[in-house]
């Protein structure tokens, strides 16, 4: 038997604990600010931040994007970021990914104050969570967490294999499952006969942007199977990096895309922003 995950109802379910969190730092004089770099106007990126926009105005959360030619400097981008980590009223920053190739995505993450770090991208936030300590973390491997454990999948001991190993979800993903206890493979595009090694996982997670790469000879009787692509189709269609209709029937739980990982994306990274705020207040001096 297959269990589709609903993320949707899950993002939702999540997001039912923050108001009161959001009541009681209102209560304190605060208002939770997100503030999200966007350099360009990719339309895909432009459709994600339209998605944590509406989700962060309707608890509340003060949210603006910053817009920034695709032609800004990294000087410049620098600066913008210096500013945000000045100011008081702002508790959360991100800069949305990719950025355009003339800019050094490491050098700007790096300049975010990791108290502020909504995606938990900095470097010291990427070492805490590789070092199991706490701190903010990345949204995406955060929802995927929630995932499994909604769905009870049983993690300690288990074999998974993250195929991809991005910044922004395989590496804090696999620091994430080793944190509880899985046995931990990361495969990337250099992995000789990667359906040799997606084969032995119980929990198969995927993303690496190529429409349908995960078929149905590659998992094992009973998996768990994270999609995590979010690809779009010649004729504009949003779909998987894992051949749905091939893999599903094979799995115990399977994430669809859209409604899938996307929506605890966002959720999380609401999560984040007032998780941020709270220990900013927390630490104000008084
Ligand atoms: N600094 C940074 N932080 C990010 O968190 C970040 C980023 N850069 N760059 C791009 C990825 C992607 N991402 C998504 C956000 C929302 C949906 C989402 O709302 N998905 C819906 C709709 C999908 C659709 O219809 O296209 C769903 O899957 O159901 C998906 C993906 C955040 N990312």
């Amino acid at each position: 038997m297959t269990t589709v995950v609903d993320g949707r109802a899950l993002a939702n379910d999540l997001l039912n604990a923050l108001p009161p969190r959001i009541q009681s730092l209102q209560a304190q004089g605060v208002v939770p600010a997100l503030r999200i770099i966007q350099v360009g106007d990719d339309p895909a990126s432009t459709l994600y931040i339209r998605n944590k926009e509406r989700r962060a105005a309707k608890l509340g959360i003060d949210v603006a994007v910053i817009q920034l030619p695709a032609t800004v400097s990294q000087a410049e981008l620098l600066a913008k970021i210096a500013a945000l980590n000045a100011d008081p009223a702002v508790h959360a920053i991100l800069v949305q990914m990719p950025l355009p190739g003339h800019l050094d995505d490491a050098a700007v993450v790096a300049a975010i104050d990791p108290a502020k770090d909504a995606d938990g991208f900095t470097p010291t936030n990427a070492g805490r969570l590789w070092s199991g300590d706490p701190g903010p973390v990345p949204a995406t491997p955060a929802g995927i967490m929630a995932i499994l454990q909604r769905y009870k999948v049983p993690l300690r001991g288990a074999r998974a294999v993250m195929v991809g190993r991005s910044r922004i979800v395989g590496r804090p993903m696999a620091a994430m499952l080793l944190n509880a206890d899985a046995t931990v493979t990361v495969a990337h595009s250099q992995t000789k006969d990667l359906a040799s090694v997606t084969r032995t996982a119980d929990i198969v997670i995927i993303a690496v942007g190529i429409p349908h790469f995960l078929t149905a000879a590659m998992v094992k009787p009973g998996a768990v199977v994270i999609d995590v692509g979010i690809d779009r189709l010649a004729d504009g269609k949003v779909t998987g990096d894992v051949d749905f209709a091939a893999v599903a029937p094979l799995t115990s739980v399977i994430t669809p895309v859209p409604r899938g990982v996307g929506p605890l994306t966002v959720a999380e990274l609401m999560i984040q922003t007032v998780a941020l705020t709270e220990s900013q207040v927390r630490h104000e001096p008084s």
